[in-house]
């Protein structure tokens, strides 16, 4: 039978949604009453009935150039047309040596080594299994115990389930990797609520990976893992000191300090990285999202130079590391990621966060004193909404203003629990901020 061509099927509603398991879905309620996203250009989406949709999200924090950029869709065309596949087991291609010199480039000093990987969640769970080899290989191989925090999100592999700290992600699967232990998450609206930027208070909770050192003792304890800004849980932001307390008291103990900057690498919070927003350097640095500008899955974790040479070492034809996924280092992905490096820097995207954070916020915190909003969190152009939880329906306040939104109001914005997360691509401008912030103040009206 004559197939539908693609450019038809790509753009009306499918036959049937049936076989589709979708991923983090309510597929029932989706099915029922499904948003199809049909094609995007910049700041917009445009979904199966055409409407324009503004995009507040960066797709799922990931579009930092916004979308359909011209060199990034050309580089994959090439690409795909040049070489779609090459074994990178013991067999090169040249991008991934000329991207991984790119981000050692962009990266804080000491960290001049990529391993590449697929997803966020590859990403975690390859810089957890590089952190328990690295002990390993210098004689300290009981060091396997991992310190995540509450409220975390490190993806949805078994490694990062079990540093991760969001009980909705972890119930359902068992006891998973043994011997993580938590930081306190550092939301504090008693103390914090409305803080425009980084919150006042809450340097001091950082004391609390002592307090798991005192009872671990630091010869079992591998790494720290931590987002800079936690955005998954609703957008957690550090107190000032807050991370740099945790890098002291890692270098006291030999205990290495990993920062997944899946959201907030690429510009997120200006800067190519919060490491460098923050002036904390970890010893391993996880990244996805951006670093394609999500037109391809890629992930990566950026490795130290201390850590890279310590695996660097016994029988030169040795293999150093057994792990490496058939996809690491995709043509497909290296070349997306290569213009988006260059859309980034072309545009001078990574000062957008911090030329705009200001009027993000003033235009953020507008919003405060409308009905059920209890706080306002913002960072760089990240910023969150959080509305009081009905009583009986903890969550569905913050769903309905999603969906309002996306219906009435022609806006995309995330929604986690009764948090709404905002995340719009870093070539947003001032009238879009506008549109953002008064579609909201109306949708959170209207939802009562
Ligand atoms: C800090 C962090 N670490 C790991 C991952 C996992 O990445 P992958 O999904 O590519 O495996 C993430 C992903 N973050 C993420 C993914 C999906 C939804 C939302 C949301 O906030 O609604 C956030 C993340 O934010």
């Amino acid at each position: 039978s004559v197939q539908t061509p693609l450019s038809t099927l790509s753009r009306q509603r499918p036959d049937s949604l049936e076989a589709f398991w979708m991923p983090f879905t309510a597929n029932r309620q989706f099915k029922a009453a499904p948003r199809l996203l049909v094609r995007a250009e910049g700041m917009y989406y445009h979904d199966v009935d055409d409407r324009p949709i503004l995009d507040g999200a960066a797709g799922l924090w990931c579009c930092n150039a916004g979308h359909a950029r011209p060199r990034i869709v050309q580089a994959i065309q090439e690409q795909a047309a040049q070489l779609d596949f090459a074994p990178p087991f013991q067999m090169g291609t040249p991008l991934p040596f000329v991207l991984a010199q790119r981000l050692a480039a962009l990266a804080p000093a000491s960290l001049n080594h990529v391993f590449f990987t697929n997803s966020g969640s590859e990403a975690v769970d390859s810089a957890m299994k590089i952190a328990l080899g690295y002990h390993r290989l210098r004689g300290e191989g009981q060091r396997t115990r991992f310190i995540g925090r509450e409220k975390a999100y490190h993806g949805v592999g078994f490694g990062g389930l079990s540093i991760g700290g969001l009980p909705n992600n972890r119930k359902a699967f068992g006891p998973l990797l043994a011997g993580s232990d938590f930081l306190r998450h550092t939301l504090d609206l008693s103390r914090n609520a409305f803080s425009p930027g980084l919150p006042r208070h809450g340097a001091e909770l950082a004391e609390d990976l002592e307090r798991l050192i005192a009872l671990h003792d630091a010869s079992t304890i591998a790494a720290v893992f931590v987002e800079p800004i936690a955005g998954s849980a609703g957008v957690i932001l550090p107190a000032p000191g807050y991370l740099q307390r945790l890098r002291e008291i890692c270098d006291q103990h030999g205990i290495l300090l990993v920062f997944d900057e899946v959201i907030t690498g690429f510009g997120r919070v200006g800067n190519a990285f919060a490491a460098q927003r923050f002036g904390v350097t970890p010893d391993l640095l996880t990244m996805a999202k951006g670093l394609t500008n999500g037109a391809v899955p890629m992930g990566a974790v950026l490795v130290s130079d201390a850590i890279h040479s310590a695996y660097m070492q016994g029988p030169p034809g040795a293999i150093e590391l057994f792990h490496g996924y058939t996809y690491s280092a995709h043509p497909l992905a290296c070349a997306a990621a290569l213009a988006a490096l260059d859309t980034y820097a072309a545009e001078g995207l990574f000062d957008r966060a911090i030329e705009l954070g200001e009027y993000w916020q003033t235009r953020l915190h507008s919003l405060r004193g409308l009905p059920n909003v209890i706080d306002i969190r913002n960072f760089g152009l990240i910023g969150a909404i959080e509305l009081a939880a009905r009583k009986d329906a903890p969550g569905s306040r913050g769903y309905e203003v999603f969906e309002r939104c996306f219906r009435d109001g022609q806006l995309l914005v995330r929604c986690t629990g009764d948090v709404i997360a905002l995340s719009p691509p870093l070539i947003i401008d001032t009238d879009q901020i506008d549109r953002i912030v008064d579609v909201l103040g109306e949708m959170i009206r209207a939802t009562g």
